[in-house]
């Protein structure tokens, strides 16, 4: 079922130089970062500042709500949650609409907002509380978590701008109110799957801007070269895997790509991985960035709010979601 994969060439990029106070120090690391994007659209980055032990905690409490009995996770069911939060059962998400639901659990937390936040009251989509599981110290983790993987975003973004030659904090006031979403995933070992060609996560690009993806030690996700073959993302301890989404695609009007990936987990081992989607405010404008265009390469695409395409890609893959 599996078509052959090779291994590819994603770029490992240090990006430590973009913690630097000098801007100078920013520009080869923005330059490579500017390569990765155009080419395969997916490179590994070292040098951040979130370390293992870090990364074993925030997984280990994941971990520990994926081996709860299913009526407790249920009682934070994604498809009875408004905002696109909490636990998603295996089969719940389809990624490929060829394939059967994905093999895979998965948990979405966003910014956790209260019935008296301006935006809950204003009823904007995608604004609203998060619903974590009865475990001791999981919220705090988590959130803790949540900013921690967003200055990395603001970071990475920093380097895109530099790289595009617009001012290096251009994104910062664009995600003062973010809807960027955490998420957990359990991949079951490959002896669960149910059907002959349901995979973990169907082939999909992603949506957003850019994800910044955690990945443990046993591998499985591929990635789409130009030619059309699967290559393998090895793991690299201590880095995460950085890919463009299709509204960062849209918003370079088509500079930087948005690849086509897909995990199978082919060992007999539960595997598990932590994306973080790196998503503006709600109602950043996305329309061509100032140095993505210019007479031979017009602007392609209407401006839309990151929130509405967002939403309507949702739609797209979450059965749930289009009866709202
Ligand atoms: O689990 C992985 O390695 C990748 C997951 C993924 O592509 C996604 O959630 O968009
Ligand atoms: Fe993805």
């Amino acid at each position: 079922m599996t078509p052959e994969t090779s291994t590819a060439d994603i770029p490992l990029i240090d990006i430590a130089p973009l913690y630097s106070e000098d801007p100078s120090d920013w520009v080869d690391v923005a330059r490579h970062i500017d390569h990765a994007c155009q080419r395969t659209g997916f490179f590994y980055v070292k040098g951040h500042t979130i370390d293992t032990s870090t990364m074993n905690d925030v997984v280990g409490m994941a971990k520990q709500l994926f081996a709860q009995p299913m009526g407790e996770k249920l009682k934070i069911d994604i498809t009875q949650s408004a905002h696109h939060r909490g636990y998603g059962a295996i089969a719940t998400e389809q990624l490929d609409p060829s394939l059967p639901g994905d093999c895979k659990e998965t948990f979405d937390m966003g910014r956790h907002l209260l019935a008296d936040d301006p935006d809950v009251l204003a009823e904007k989509p995608l604004h609203g509380p998060n619903r974590y599981p009865d475990i001791d110290g999981f919220q705090a983790t988590m959130e803790t978590h949540y900013w921690r993987m967003l200055e990395l975003g603001k970071t990475i973004l920093k380097g895109i701008a530099v790289a595009l030659g617009i001012a290096p904090d251009y994104f910062d006031s664009r995600f003062t109110h973010p809807i960027s979403v955490l998420r957990f995933i359990h991949y079951p070992p490959a002896s669960a799957l149910s059907q002959d060609n349901q995979i973990g996560a169907g082939a999909h690009t992603d949506y957003g801007c850019i994800t910044i993806l955690y990945q443990d030690e046993v591998g499985g996700l591929q990635v789409q070269n130009r030619q059309g073959d699967w290559i393998d993302a090895t793991p690299i301890p201590d880095t995460f895997v950085i890919n463009i989404g299709d509204m960062m695609a849209r918003w370079s009007n088509d500079r930087y790509t948005s690849t086509p990936h897909r995990v199978v987990n082919q060992a007999q081992k539960d595997r598990y991985a932590s994306p973080f989607f790196v998503e503006p405010n709600f109602d950043t404008n996305i329309y061509c960035l100032d140095g993505c265009s210019d007479q031979t390469s017009p602007p392609k695409y209407e401006s839309i709010s990151a929130g509405e395409y967002l939403l309507s890609r949702f739609r797209d893959t979450y059965a749930y979601r289009q009866k709202r």
